[in-house]
């Protein structure tokens, strides 16, 4: 089945772009000519990119190492120049070091995966995150054939029902995908993050069989090479809809989110979000004519929410703290 790339390019096939890694690398050999003109990048492969174009035609063109180009960009090509057109989202993270990534262009959905025994706490921050970048958020809660996992999906539901969507499944069962299929068939482009072992692969390889993705533990497909390059590439559902494989995006850490921004896109403050303080800075800790304080005290926003709201806030003055020193310094 087929279908177009939702909006953007109308030539293009949309179960035509990306059907396996293993074979990406290859199948700009089977193109006669050089095709040129305005395309997508489908694939990443470090030192170069596959480009799909009006036309259902692909090729690669080689970048370099630190270009700058991700999956999702939208390019001009001529000869082998690669001209990036502008961006509608970015989608960053900060690595544990410190250092800041772009994981994708232009994708328009972040599913964050849940399952049991896996940590909560990054999902305020990856929601947050999500609506800054103008992407929309959603909860999967995964392995829903555990009986752990209806717990997982009261409690998640109880905090962020409100929120956002939330998608209760079994990646190995296929049991509840068929909303997630026709929520992303909407025409959203999509990336799932989730911490290691949640079934982000399993999921992957649900929703779009002919990628099969290794499935296992860090500890051991990883380790004999999976991604011996890292490839980050884009996957079309033959119902509607793409999903970007990025190996290794599991977090992230919050990348120049202002307590403004934490507050404006806090799960949990969006009935009280659209009233503003006294102070247009305000922090939302102790000032006076603080909305968000005034709707705690009205129970509009819950002391669970506000709690979790003020460890994040926690984080967001030390990164803006670490910014200041480096300002410094440099
Ligand atoms: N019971 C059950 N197990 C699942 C389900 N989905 C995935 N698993 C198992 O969970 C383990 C981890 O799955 P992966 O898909 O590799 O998880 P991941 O999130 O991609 O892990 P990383 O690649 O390390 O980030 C595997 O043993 C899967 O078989 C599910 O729906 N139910
Ligand atoms: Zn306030």
């Amino acid at each position: 089945m087929t279908r177009p790339v939702p909006g953007r390019f109308p030539g293009i096939r949309g179960s035509d772009v990306v059907k396996s890694d293993s074979n990406v690398t290859t199948r700009h050999s089977e193109i006669p000519s050089s095709p040129a003109g305005n395309g997508r990048i489908v694939a990443h492969h470090g030192i170069s990119v596959e480009v799909l174009f009006q036309g259902e035609q692909r090729r690669m063109v080689r970048v370099k190492r630190n270009s700058g180009h991700v999956v999702g960009d939208e390019v001009s090509v001529n000869g082998e120049l690669l001209t990036r057109l502008p961006r509608a989202t970015e989608l960053r993270r900060r690595d544990a070091r410190g250092g800041v990534h772009l994981v994708a262009a232009n994708l328009d959905a972040l599913g964050i995966v849940m399952a049991p025994l896996s940590p909560g706490r990054f999902i305020d921050r990856a929601i947050v995150t999500s609506r800054t970048a103008r992407l929309t958020p959603f909860l999967v809660i995964n392995k829903c054939d555990l009986g752990e996992a209806h717990q997982l999906a009261a409690r998640l539901r109880e905090t962020y029902a409100a929120s956002l969507p939330l998608f209760p499944l079994s990646a190995t069962t296929g049991e509840g995908l068929l909303p997630l299929r026709e929520y992303l068939a909407t025409g959203r482009c999509g990336v799932f993050i989730g911490s290691t072992g949640v079934g982000k692969s399993s999921l992957m390889n649900a929703l779009c069989p002919h990628i099969k993705l290794a499935v296992g533990s860090v500890g051991d497909y990883r380790s004999m090479g999976r991604h011996t390059t890292t490839v980050s590439t884009l996957h079309s559902l033959d119902g509607g809809g793409e999903l970007v494989d990025t190996p290794g995006f599991r977090d992230f850490g919050l990348v120049d989110i202002s307590p403004q921004d934490l507050a404006a896109h806090f799960p949990g403050f969006e009935e009280a979000g659209s009233e503003s303080c006294r102070f247009s800075n305000c922090r939302h800790r102790s000032e006076p004519g603080c909305s968000v304080l005034r709707s705690l005290q009205q129970g509009r926003i819950t002391r669970e929410r506000y709690a979790s709201f003020l460890e994040l806030l926690d984080e967001v003055e030390a990164e803006e703290e670490k910014k200041r020193v480096r300002g410094w310094r440099s």
